[in-house]
């Protein structure tokens, strides 16, 4: 009898047209994780605003990364389950499926059920914990398999900011940059609204009390991503020498008009040229595989604003993608569970 492994990403659409994007955009954005509102107006500002007026601005974005194989967020996360199924062999069967559109959660677990798994391990595809990413697929698979009349025995990865493989694997992609060479690095994480993070402070003590509530990771915000954040980036700039003056940490793909976490990568790019930074190297450890929020925000919006404002050139730095380290980092985290 094998043991289930469930890795999950959070999904992308099935093609780059606006009705598919549409359906995409409807899915995620209505996940009441996500778009943390009361249920009467999440539906009338996804539905009636967001969704409509979005969906073809993000097709168009969607069809500049698109590639003969499809989405790179999808052709990385399925190289990944396959290069991890290797490594476990036959002792374990892995699954992949994506939060959103397909391949669904449900899919994947009725694979892993219909295969006699005696265990199922969950590891959602991000380093950081956050409601709407990590909370959102762990709600999910509870959802699904709290209606079974037999439950394996489940576990749930709740993040990796700190596991030194991961940052390893970060840095040594860094590292072929040569960051020595660029004026100015950010490590720039996808955003939250400040109001989620003030949520993972279940003390009510801590989260934005201090300007440095972040820097340490504490009881009170072990499960803060901004903190998490910090951490990580903290961790792949010690490995590389960087010293604190030369980088920042900051949040890109912000969404509506509420405060999301601060600093915004957008602000920071136009300081950094006004201030006569030229070449800027850009790490993205929030995500595990390049998609639409690195190729593209990063490597041409940020880019060219930044040129605008005086710069030279974005760099970004690829992500795990498919690197060994990254699968080194899942297998040892299936095997030590
Ligand atoms: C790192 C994990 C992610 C968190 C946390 C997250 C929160 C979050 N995202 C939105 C809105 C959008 N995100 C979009 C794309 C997108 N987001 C993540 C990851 C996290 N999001 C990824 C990996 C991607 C790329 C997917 C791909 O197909 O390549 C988009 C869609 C693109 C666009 O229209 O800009 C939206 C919208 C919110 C509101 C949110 C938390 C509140
Ligand atoms: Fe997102
Ligand atoms: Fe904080």
């Amino acid at each position: 009898m094998k043991k289930g492994v469930l890795l999950v990403n959070l999904g992308t659409p099935d093609n780059p047209e606006t009705p598919a994007v549409r359906r995409y955009l409807d899915q995620f954005l209505m996940d009441e994780r996500v778009i943390d509102i009361n249920a009467f107006n999440r539906f009338l500002l996804i539905k009636g605003i967001i969704v409509p007026f979005r969906a073809p601005k993000s097709a168009k974005s969607y069809r500049e990364i698109w590639t003969e194989e499809g989405s790179p967020l999808m052709i990385y996360t399925v190289k990944t389950t396959e290069l991890l199924k290797q490594r476990l062999g036959d002792e374990y069967h892995v699954e992949m499926a994506m939060r959103y559109q397909s391949p669904s959660i449900e899919s994947a677990l009725a694979k892993l059920r219909a295969a006699q798994v005696t265990s199922i391990q969950v590891i959602p595809l991000f380093p950081q914990y956050a409601s709407a990413s990590t909370g959102s697929v762990h709600q999910k698979v509870m959802e699904i398999v709290s209606k079974w009349q037999t439950i394996p025995a489940m576990s749930f990865v709740n993040s990796y900011y700190d596991d030194d493989l991961i940052i390893e694997a970060f840095a040594q992609n860094g590292a072929k940059h040569k960051p020595e060479e660029y004026d100015h690095v950010l490590f720039s994480f996808h955003g939250l609204p400040q109001r989620q993070m003030i949520k993972a402070d279940e003390t009510g003590k801590h989260c934005l009390k201090s300007a440095d509530c972040c820097q340490t990771i504490t009881g009170a915000n072990r499960f803060c991503y901004s903190a998490q954040s910090h951490a990580t980036a903290r961790l792949i700039a010690e490995r590389l020498n960087i010293p604190k003056e030369k980088y920042t940490l900051t949040f890109q793909s912000r969404l509506g008009r509420d405060p999301w976490m601060q600093p915004y990568t957008s602000e920071v790019i136009a300081e950094l040229a006004k201030k006569g930074v030229k070449r800027l190297l850009v790490f993205c450890p929030a995500f595990v595989a390049d998609c639409l929020e690195t190729i593209f925000e990063v490597s041409v919006e940020y880019d060219e604003e930044f040129k605008h404002a005086g710069g030279e050139h974005v760099q970004l730095v690829e992500s795990l993608n498919d690197s060994p380290l990254w699968i080194d980092a899942l297998e040892r985290m299936v095997r030590e569970n």
